[in-house]
């Protein structure tokens, strides 16, 4: 396993300025005090000052376009530093919360910025003090994803605590892809052919698909009815048509391409995924049990994203892994288009939208308990040079098959009880809001070798479109307004798919 970090490296090209430059004619030629003129004239000449000062000015602005790179890609809270959750050691606590007041002006849309950590370099040590008197350590595990470790962010009993919540409440399995298990695979029409799949489109029987029979019967929480890919394939050809319908002919056209690999982003990530585990989600509102709620205050003070964010995410996910259990390299959230809408803010925009997409900033992971063989949480690409998706399966090693290749990945952390995994799984999009997929945060779980493995997933939502974010905002808080309790609006406006089962 390879587990070393680096920094990209700058190179700095030295340029040299050969000051020994001969006059033309021959030395012999000119009386001395001549020699003497015109080598001086040409150290002095006003050629060689603006190309001295070109160089220095090239010079300079490399300098500044690097220091804006690293700017930008760390979002804008690094350089003003004001933002970020935490302090180095010595220079006292963390910043206070943001106040009620900044919310407001979030919610009204007139300013939106997330904060983000700064990981400053691999190994980097800061504390943060998470509730009063108790200050942990975090620290920097890779800059790609941006990733850190915290110790001590639950204590014994509150692992415990959440455990048994979730035994109470009853644990599902997961939602798995094993071919050849009987197990749903994210892509059941695969064994379909054209013919089949136009049909069951063709609601109203009558050998032409029009765009609403596609939508309507195409729409899906998780996306495993026909993939987005597949979708906007179908739906690019149907633009295309001029009578604004796909006959079959048509259709197998397009429905046969956007079955080829490569068609499909992803497609190795997407049909291949497996997974085996069992899960449970607790809500951690006003109403739940102190442990819970106690925890999502914590994981405001460590990310310092505004509350009602962190107040409007998706409700705690515990995962209870037994021996073998494991779960192949995967994204938390998905690449941010602007055609398809995130699950957490659907009901304040496009309904008619086609699929959904979990839109997650960032993953605190916690352990609720430790594991001596196997079961560790894995980043096969963290802090790799370059990210190629082909690269991942290469002479037959896959990379994002954890049950082959657990030990070929970068970074792999074994799981203690109490320990919290922070990590972002989008990038900045330079301006102070969430941007683009970052790549790097690929991660899975290794197979269980020994014991019963528990953590737990809080995860942040955030729509990449701010817009949406605060209208989905304005959206809840009218809702709030206008009922009694905010239970009612995670009912009915938040992730109502996920509390089906709570
Ligand atoms: O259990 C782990 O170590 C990772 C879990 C995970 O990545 C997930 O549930 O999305
Ligand atoms: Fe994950």
């Amino acid at each position: 396993m390879d587990e070393d970090h680096f920094m990209e490296d700058e190179e700095e090209e030295e340029e040299e300025f050969d000051s020994s430059d001969k006059p033309s004619l021959p030395y012999n030629a000119l009386p001395r005090s001549t020699r003497m003129n015109v080598q001086r004239s040409n150290v002095c000449s006003r050629a060689y000052f603006v190309v001295v000062m070109v160089f220095f000015h090239v010079y300079i602005i490399n300098v500044i376009a690097l220091l804006l790179y690293v700017h930008y890609n760390n979002g804008p809270g690094d350089l003003g530093g004001g933002d970020v959750a935490v302090s180095d050691p010595g220079n006292g606590l963390p910043q206070p919360a943001p106040s009620t007041a900044e919310l407001q002006v979030e919610e009204q849309g007139q300013s939106f910025s997330l904060p983000r950590i700064e990981g400053i370099r691999v190994g980097h040590v800061q504390w943060v003090t998470l509730v009063p008197g108790r200050t942990v350590e975090m620290k920097t595990l890779s800059l790609k994803p941006l990733l850190f470790e915290i110790p001590g962010f639950l204590s014994e009993e509150e692992c415990r605590v959440v455990v048994q919540l979730a035994q109470l409440k009853g644990l599902m399995d997961s939602h798995t892809t094993t071919p050849g298990q009987g197990q749903e695979s994210h892509h059941p029409l695969l064994s379909l052919s054209s013919e089949e799949v136009f049909s069951l489109l063709d609601l109203n029987q009558d050998g032409l698909l029009q765009k609403h029979e596609i939508v309507s019967h195409s729409r899906s929480q998780d996306g495993t009815w026909l993939s987005p890919d597949n979708l906007r394939q179908i739906l690019t050809g149907l633009e295309a048509c001029s009578t604004g319908m796909l006959t079959l002919g048509d259709f197998r056209q397009v429905y046969d391409v956007s079955q080829l690999p490569g068609q499909q982003h992803s497609v190795k990530l997407h049909s291949d995924f497996k997974k085996r585990s069992k899960h449970t989600w607790l809500y951690q509102g006003q109403e739940s049990h102190h442990v819970l709620q106690a925890l999502r205050n914590r994981v405001i003070s460590l990310t310092r994203l505004p509350s009602a964010l962190v107040e409007l995410s998706e409700p705690l996910q515990v995962i209870r892994y037994e021996h073998g259990d494991f779960s192949d390299a995967h994204y938390d959230s998905s690449p941010s288009r602007s055609e398809t809408p995130c699950s957490h803010t659907r009901l304040a925009g496009n309904t008619s939208a086609l699929t959904e997409v979990s839109c997650r900033y960032l993953t605190v992971l916690f352990y609720l308990s430790s594991v001596d063989d196997g079961g560790e949480t894995t980043f096969p690409v963290a802090d790799n040079r370059t990210y190629e998706e082909q690269a991942l399966v290469q002479d037959g090693v896959d990379l994002t098959d954890t049950q082959q290749t657990c030990d070929k990945g970068n970074l792999r952390m074994k799981p203690t009880a109490g320990t919290a995994l922070l990590w972002y799984n989008h990038l900045s999009d330079g301006r102070g809001w969430m941007g683009e997929l970052d790549e790097y945060s690929l991660h899975g779980d290794c197979p269980l070798r020994r014991g019963v493995k528990w953590v737990a997933n809080s995860w942040v939502n955030v729509d990449p479109d701010h817009q949406q974010q605060a209208r989905y905002q304005r959206l809840v808080a009218q809702r709030q307004q206008a009922t009694s309790g905010i239970e009612d609006h995670y009912q009915s406006l938040s992730h109502s798919d996920l509390h089906q089962d709570l």
